[in-house]
This record gives C-alpha cells, sequence and structure tokens, in this order.
C-alpha cells in the first residue's frame, strides 16, 4: 500500500485555460496515508472522477505530479501504478465462472496457484458468493455482479491503493448497507488505501475515516467526520453535511461580538478578519435551543421526523432551521439560543473560528 502525494495538481479539459473557472480540478496539495480510508464526496460536476482518474493515471494533469511513496508517477501507466479499480457498474467476465473471475488478477500476475485458491476461497467468503463459485458470472443479478467486482479489486494484496468510483449505485438499498460494513471491515482487517468517490453523504461518512468534500474543482475540507460536522471549514460543507444543513446567517463582527441583524452575541476570541470581508454566522440546527429564554424567532412549520423534530422558523428575517426533541415545548412566543460552542464563523465563506 502507499501513501499518496498530490502535489500542486491542477487540470483543465479545453486548452488554454486562463481563469479559474477554466479548471475542473482548480489545485489541490494534499497528502493522504498509507492505509487510509478516504471518501471523496461533493455534488455532481465538482471534479471528483477527475481527482480519481489522476490518482489512477487515466488521465495526466494538466499541472503538479502525483507521488506513490515518495516516487514520481505522474508519467507512469495505470498498469504500471498498481492500482486495483471498481466501477460504478461491474466490470467482470461475464463467461468465466465467479471463482475464475476472482482468480483472474492473481492469475494474471502470476501468483502460485495454491495462493490463488487460498486468496479467492476466502474473498468468496467475504462477499458471500461461496455458493455461487462455480456458477457462470452471466446469470447473476447486478447485485453480485458489483460484488464479483469488488471482490475482484479486493483480492490483490499487492496494489498500492484500490480505487472506487460510485461502486454502490447499482446494489439495492439494503445491500448497499451490508457491502458498506463488509469494505470497512475488510478495510480494518487488511488496510488497504482506499479512496471511494461518492455524491451521498451517509455513503461517505460510513465508509470512510477521513472524508474529502469537493466543491466546484475544489477540496474545502478533509476530516473525520465529527470535524465536518462540528467545524465545517467552508460553509458548504456545513449546508452539504447534515441533514438539515447548517445554517448560514449574513453577520457583522463588532470587538468581541457577533452581530446577526438586531441580536447580538458575544465570542470569547474575536476572529482575525480583513476589512470588507463578508462575514457569516454558521450554526447547526442541532446547536439551537428553543425554548421560552433568548432571542424572538417566528415559527412556521415542525415536521415530525420520528423522535426528533425540525422546526422551520424565521430568525432576522433570515430562514433557520432547528433540530428539536419530540417532547421539547415549542411555545407560542418563542424564543432561541445558540450553544456557544456551535457558532462558526465565516469570512468569504471560510472559518475564521469564532466559538463564544
Ligand atoms: N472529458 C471531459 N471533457 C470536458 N469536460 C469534462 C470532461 N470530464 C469532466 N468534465 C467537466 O469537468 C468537471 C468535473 O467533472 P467530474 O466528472 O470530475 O465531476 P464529478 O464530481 O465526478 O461529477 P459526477 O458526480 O457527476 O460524476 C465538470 O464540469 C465536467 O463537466
Amino acid at each position: 500500500m502507499a501513501r499518496i502525494t498530490l502535489d500542486h495538481i491542477r487540470h483543465a479539459y479545453g486548452a488554454n485555460p486562463v481563469a479559474d473557472s477554466d479548471y475542473a480540478l482548480r489545485e489541490v496539495h494534499h497528502e493522504w496515508n498509507d492505509g487510509g480510508a478516504y471518501a471523496l464526496l461533493g455534488p455532481s460536476g465538482c471534479g471528483k472522477t477527475t481527482l480519481l482518474n489522476i490518482i489512477s493515471g487515466l488521465l495526466q494533469p494538466s499541472h503538479g505530479r502525483i507521488l506513490f511513496d515518495g516516487n514520481d508517477v505522474t508519467e507512469v501507466s495505470t498498469q504500471g501504478r498498481n492500482i486495483a479499480q471498481v466501477f460504478q457498474f461491474p466490470v467482470i467476465y461475464d463467461t468465466m465462472t465467479v471463482y475464475d473471475n476472482l482468480a483472474f488478477p492473481l492469475r494474471n500476475r502470476k501468483v502460485p496457484e495454491a495462493e490463488v485458491d487460498k486468496r479467492v476461497r476466502d474473498m468468496l467468503e467475504i462477499i458471500d458468493l461461496a455458493d455461487w463459485a462455480d456458477r457462470k458470472a452471466r446469470g447473476l443479478t447486478a447485485d453480485q455482479k458489483q460484488k464479483i467486482s469488488l471482490g475482484r479489486g479486493l483480492v490483490r494484496n499487492d496494489v498500492n491503493a484500490i480505487l472506487f468510483d460510485e461502486p454502490l449505485t447499482v446494489i439495492d438499498p439494503h445491500m448497499k448497507w451490508v457491502l458498506r460494513s463488509q469494505l470497512k471491515r475488510i478495510h480494518k482487517q487488511f488496510g488497504f488505501t482506499m479512496v471511494y468517490v461518492t455524491h451521498d453523504q451517509t455513503e461517505a461518512l460510513t465508509f470512510a475515516d477521513k472524508v474529502v468534500v469537493m466543491y466546484e474543482g475544489e477540496i474545502v475540507q478533509i476530516g473525520t467526520p465529527a470535524e465536518l460536522f462540528e467545524k465545517p471549514s467552508h460553509t458548504f460543507v456545513g449546508y452539504f453535511i447534515g441533514s438539515p444543513g447548517m445554517n448560514v446567517l449574513p453577520a457583522q463582527l463588532n470587538e468581541r461580538s457577533v452581530v446577526v441583524g438586531s441580536q447580538r452575541m458575544d465570542l470569547n476570541v474575536p476572529p482575525k478578519t480583513k476589512l470588507g470581508d463578508r462575514i457569516e454566522l454558521g450554526i447547526r440546527p442541532e446547536f439551537i435551543h428553543l425554548g421560552r429564554e433568548g432571542m424572538p424567532v417566528k415559527i412556521s412549520r415542525i415536521e415530525d421526523i420520528g423522535r426528533r423534530r425540525i422546526v422551520r422558523a424565521e430568525f432576522e428575517g433570515k430562514p433557520l432551521a432547528i433540530v428539536a426533541d419530540e417532547n421539547t415545548e415549542i411555545p407560542a412566543e418563542a424564543r432561541v439560543s445558540f450553544d456557544p460552542a456551535g457558532i462558526n464563523i465565516y469570512a468569504n465563506s471560510w472559518r475564521v473560528g469564532g466559538e463564544a
């Protein structure tokens, strides 16, 4: 397995890129740990597949280098990079048996047959297809075929990394959950470096140790699920992760306090900002307390979602979502207070601290 260094990588599909907007990938400069499980998460078109293809060697970046364990592989072919890939749709040999499909990548690399047999049988157990070993792949369901694709990616233990591009798209929801848990277990057991592309936050948060959130061709945050939830580096992360997402309110800073409309909240450490910065206050719906004390809000709607309620309200002329538990009393003259630990201050969409 390998440590992956993305050294000032940028990519434009068109010739002669000039503006930032000409780049599908703006500037990616990061190091990913050997044995880490990374999920690339972001909306359609943000550059996830572009970055994955640069890592796999399917695409040459317009600028920058890519290194595996410190060795420059920018010019090395996909095959030479020694990585396994699992795509959105199953890539398997229909006329081969399930067993032979899994054995194929090992036999290709001249692994001794006894070792092939051991690894294939172990993998058949992991992907729960042991009873199907001698069946031709042709007659299998889409789920089963994709399990074979996953198995083929995971059966080799000499790869530098395994790359997954939305591999569970064709899988039904229950099986998705099962396969995701299996992937996590396999990762713990074998310590592969895994990079997993998805636009589904649940998938990213359950699979990865580190979630790489992408937005408009940039990595806006790399963090654990807890970090993304508690301290979103960019307002987009706050909005994209969580359901409902973070409330983002236009604000002003005033020495040691932040002001939203006519409301003022004290801050312990005043964030560093420049004159002219666009200031916003971010607060997740889970960090807002609803009751009879605090700042006035106008409630417009209450949604029951099992044991929690989402309260939609208006605060200083702006929409505000509040998560309350099912027993919270909602008074007619409702008021709110923001948990100081949940307050984030943003300047031009980037977090600049701000715990009160
Ligand atoms: N072959 C190509 N030629 C020109 N533009 C491309 C090409 N492939 C992707 N793009 C553009 O580059 C940007 C990033 O696309 P990319 O496929 O990397 O995004 P993504 O996050 O993987 O999206 P999705 O989730 O829809 O697959 C998009 O604006 C897309 O239109």
